[in-house]
C-alpha cells in the first residue's frame, strides 16, 4: 500500500472530523437554486487547481450549496478550532477562503477544495525531509516528551537510512529507563543497526561520547542519539541535552546537524507547548510528528507549521516499521479534509 493510501486510511479521524464537519456547514441552511451565484466554472478546465475545483470535481449538480456570508464563515471557524488548527490559524484560513468569495453558493466538495489549497499552501513551505549531509557522521539528535515516539521513530528511520544504503548506529541516550533501552535495543535489531547502551543511571554526555568515537572508527554515516524526556525537571533535563551536545561538539564542532523534536499528534494545541519547551532546551531543526492515525487531532499539523515554520521532516501513521514516511503537504492536506 502507498503511503498516500495509508494516510488517508488511517487520518480518518481527523478527515471525518473535518469533512463531516464541512458537509454539516454546508447542509446546515442550503441555499436554493439560483439566490445567489456559485463559484465561475472556467470554460476550459485546465487541470491543477481549476480542473480540481471546476472540472474534474466530483461534486454533483444536486450536491447541497450554501451561500457564503458571515454565519457560514463563524460556522467554519469555529469547526477548525475544534479540529486543532488553534484560533489564529482558522482565523486566517477562513479570512483566505472568504476572499473574493462572499455570496457564492459553495458545495461541500468545493468547500473541501479551498480548504485543503489553503492547508497545502501553509504547509509546503515545512515540508521538507531530513537533510542528509555529506559529513560523516551525521549526528541526529532525538527529543521530545516520554511515550511521544522517540525510539520507534529512531527505529523507523534507522531502518529507512539502512534500506537507502546509509550505516546508522543508534544511541540510547535515555540511561535511567531500562525500558526505554530494551525498546531501542529491539528497534535496533528489527533495522538491523547497532545500539550502544550504557548501564543504569550512567551519564548520556559519556555515551554520546563513546558513540562518536565508535561512528567516526567506523565510518558510520549516520548516528542518531536517543534522549531522556522527564519534564517534570526542565533544568536537570536542559543541563543533561546541553552537556550532550557539549561533548559531541568537542568530536565534531558542527554536530549535532539535526536536532528532531518528536511530537505527538493525540496531545492537539498541546504539541504547541512541547515545540516552544523544547525550543528553550535545545536547538530544535526539525519536527516528526507521531500517531496520526487515530487521533482526530491531525489539524495541529496545520497551527503548527503556520505558527513555528519549522521543518516537519516525517510522519507517523502506525506501529510498523514502514509506517513512517516523509511528510506531503498535498497528500497530507486533502487527506486531512477528507478528499
Ligand atoms: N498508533 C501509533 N503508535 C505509535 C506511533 N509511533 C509510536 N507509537 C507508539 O507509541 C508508544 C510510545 O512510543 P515510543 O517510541 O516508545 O516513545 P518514546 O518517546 O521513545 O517514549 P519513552 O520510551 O517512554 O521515552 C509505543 O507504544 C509506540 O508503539 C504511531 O505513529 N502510531
Amino acid at each position: 500500500m502507498s503511503f498516500f493510501s495509508k494516510l488517508r486510511e488511517r487520518l480518518t479521524r481527523s478527515s471525518s472530523k473535518i469533512g463531516e464537519g464541512l458537509d454539516d456547514i454546508v447542509e446546515a441552511v442550503p441555499t436554493p437554486v439560483p439566490q445567489a451565484p456559485e463559484e465561475p466554472k472556467p470554460a476550459a478546465p485546465s487541470g491543477g487547481l481549476v480542473g480540481r475545483l471546476f472540472g474534474t470535481s466530483p461534486s454533483k449538480p444536486e450536491e447541497p450549496r450554501r451561500a457564503l456570508d458571515d454565519a457560514m464563515l463563524e460556522d467554519l471557524e469555529d469547526m477548525l478550532v475544534q479540529a486543532d488548527l488553534g484560533v489564529d490559524t482558522a482565523l486566517r484560513v477562513t479570512a483566505n477562503i472568504a476572499e473574493g468569495r462572499m455570496g457564492r453558493r459553495l458545495s461541500s466538495t468545493e468547500l473541501k477544495e479551498l480548504l485543503a489549497d489553503e492547508i497545502a499552501r501553509i504547509m509546503t513551505p515545512v515540508a521538507r525531509p531530513l537533510p542528509l549531509y555529506p559529513r560523516k557522521p551525521q549526528v541526529v539528535l532525538v527529543v521530545g516528551v516520554n511515550g511521544a515516539g522517540k525510539t520507534t521513530t529512531i527505529g523507523k528511520l534507522a531502518s529507512q537510512f539502512r534500506t537507502a544504503g546509509k550505516s546508522v548506529m543508534i544511541a540510547a541516550g535515555d540511561t535511567f529507563r531500562a525500558a526505554a533501552v530494551e525498546q531501542l535495543q529491539i528497534w535496533g535489531q528489527r533495522a538491523g543497526v547497532p545500539v550502544m547502551v550504557a548501564a543504569q543511571g550512567s551519564d548520556p554526555a559519556s555515551l554520546a561520547y563513546d558513540a562518536m568515537t565508535r561512528a567516526e572508527a567506523e565510518g558510520a554515516d549516520l548516528l542518531m542519539i536517543d534522549t531522556a524526556g522527564r519534564l517534570q525537571n526542565r533544568q536537570d533535563l536542559m543541563e543533561e541535552l546541553a552537556k550532550i551536545v557539549r561533548v559531541i561538539r568537542k568530536k565534531d564542532p558542527s554536530a549535532p546537524h539535526n536536532t528532531l523534536l518528536v511530537l505527538d499528534a493525540t496531545t492537539g494545541q498541546n504539541a504547541l507547548n512541547q515545540v516552544e519547551t523544547f525550543r528553550q532546551l535545545a536547538d530544535v531543526s526539525g519536527l516528526v510528528m507521531t500517531k496520526l492515525d487515530g487521533t482526530a487531532r491531525g489539524g495541529v499539523m496545520v497551527a503548527l507549521a503556520d505558527r513555528f515554520g519549522l521543518p516537519i521532516h516525517a510522519i507517523g501513521v502506525g506501529e510498523q516499521i514502514d509506517d513512517l514516511d516523509a511528510f506531503d503537504a498535498n497528500d497530507f492536506a486533502r487527506a486531512l479534509v477528507g478528499l
